[in-house]
């Protein structure tokens, strides 16, 4: 096998990341990008290492009774939407059985994964929109990244954010055109403009532009701020300054230019404040069915001690805290602290507490000082908890640990820590978060044996 190479393959599977997988008859696993199981395919081969490959589609020999013709091609060749050509209901099965492979290969086997919840809204779902600014036959233009690749594909239209934000993206485009500033340039260091970072609130409909920049400022900005303050419901407009030559979107300094330095929204009941740095969940509809599911099997008590941990702005602690004794929340980003605190008081709140440090560091030292607890929510990011959290969250004591997270392999790897340490759970409740991508988003309920 050698590159450029066309090669006939039939798609038994489908990756973790959306690509098509077949294995050659001398050993070799292809992973076929826009290709899914069934399928038989043409396919030009990319790139060659010892026993595996890549390959791109060049022509469907057999199609999938499951594909979905997609209007434009580029949402399934970027990051944007990589399981955009696969029907919805695939898409929830595949992300059921991810969980599945997953348990079976850690024996795991007496554990029911239920049937992937169905997000309300399957495109134009995300309140958030990062978008790379690049300057393309000598115009500035937004656009995403081509799958594993630093090449970007202009876009008007982002498929899966909300159309408020499209509009806004396309309109900061062509107020940054007409008042001649420079996209950032990855090979040059040179331009201002990296990013645009949007957000919308679902339910308020307020928004948050975010101008990511190489510089603290440049001759235009005055005009370019008094232009995007003017556009519908922008209620916060912020410069947000990352001079640095890494992949990370976001510098660590924010100046606010107009308005607020945040914007509301809401889950149920409650109000929230959301500045530029902090976690918010992205599909607003299916966080409230995410929460619900959460906060019903944690089967709370008047008289609970509460553990919110890697608490973004506080949503879930604060939505339990009327339930319960007494919250205490753990994040690392400061911000989001204090978004926590002014959320608390926005929604007269006086039972909940959120510190500042790493959940890994602050919950040993929570239990050394003899922290007792009932329930403790976990939302990690993805790489999951770490050992010695879980030690240290098992000493405290809770009956209840509900944890959600957003990749199945560290779930499943943390899960069996916990169950060495006298924890058990029966079921896995996938819920779908981020349609049209490969993503999974799981909750699960662990309960404390009692000898
Ligand atoms: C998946 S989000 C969940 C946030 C929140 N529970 C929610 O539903 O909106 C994970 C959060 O963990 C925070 N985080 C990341 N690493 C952390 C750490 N080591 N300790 C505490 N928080 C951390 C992130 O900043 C982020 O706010």
């Amino acid at each position: 096998m050698e590159k450029n190479q066309i090669i006939k393959l039939e798609i038994t599977d489908l990756s973790y990341d959306a690509l098509g997988v077949a294995h050659t008859e001398d050993g070799i696993t292809v992973f076929v990008n826009n290709a899914l199981p069934g399928e038989v395919v043409e396919a030009q081969i990319l790139k060659v290492k010892k026993n595996l490959a890549f390959a791109r589609v060049q022509n469907i020999l057999v199609k999938s009774p499951e594909r979905i013709e997609v209007k434009k091609n580029q949402w399934v060749q970027t990051g944007l939407a990589s399981l955009a050509h696969l029907s919805y209901d695939a898409q929830l099965k595949f992300k059921q059985q991810q969980v599945e492979n997953l348990l079976q290969k850690a024996h795991l086997t007496d554990v029911t994964v239920k049937e992937t919840l169905p997000s309300p809204q399957i495109t134009g779902y995300r309140n958030k929109a990062e978008v790379p600014v690049r300057q393309i036959n000598g115009k500035l233009e937004i656009g995403f990244f081509r799958k594993h690749s630093h090449d970007m594909v202009p876009l008007e239209n982002f498929f899966t954010t909300d159309a408020k934000i499209d509009q806004i993206l396309v309109a900061t485009r062509d107020i940054l055109r007409k008042n001649h500033v420079s996209a950032y340039n990855e090979k040059s260091h040179l331009g201002a403009i990296k990013y645009l970072m949007v957000r919308v609130g679902h339910y308020t409909g307020e928004i948050m532009v975010v101008l990511v920049s190489t510089v603290k400022n440049f001759p235009q900005l005055p005009q370019v701020i008094s232009e995007i303050e003017q556009l519908p419901n922008v209620k916060s407009v912020v410069l947000n300054y990352n001079p640095q030559k890494t992949n990370v979107i976001l510098g660590r300094k924010d100046i606010l230019l107009a308005g607020n330095p945040y914007i509301t929204d809401q889950i149920g009941e409650q109000k929230f404040m959301i500045s530029p740095q902090s976690f918010f969940q992205i599909n607003s509809e299916q966080t409230t069915r995410l929460y619900d599911l959460a906060v019903r099997q944690a089967d709370l008590q008047a008289d609970d001690v509460v553990i919110d941990a890697y608490s973004g702005i506080g949503t879930i602690g604060l939505s339990v805290a009327q339930h319960v004794k007494k919250v205490i929340g753990v994040e690392v980003v400061k911000s989001a602290v204090e978004d926590s605190e002014n959320n608390a008081a926005l929604n007269q709140i006086d039972n909940a507490d959120f510190a500042l440090g790493k959940a890994e560091e602050m919950m040993p030292k929570w239990q050394e000082q003899g922290l007792s607890t009932d329930v403790v929510f976990v939302d990690p990011p993805r790489k999951g908890l770490t050992p010695e959290f879980i030690e240290a969250t098992v000493k405290t004591g809770p009956k209840k640990v509900v944890y959600i997270s957003c990749n199945p392999a560290t779930l499943v790897r943390d899960l069996q820590q916990f169950q060495e340490l006298g924890y058990k759970f029966d079921t896995i409740a996938p819920v779908d978060m981020f349609p049209m991508t490969p993503h999974v988003e799981t909750v699960v309920l662990m309960s404390r044996v009692d000898k």
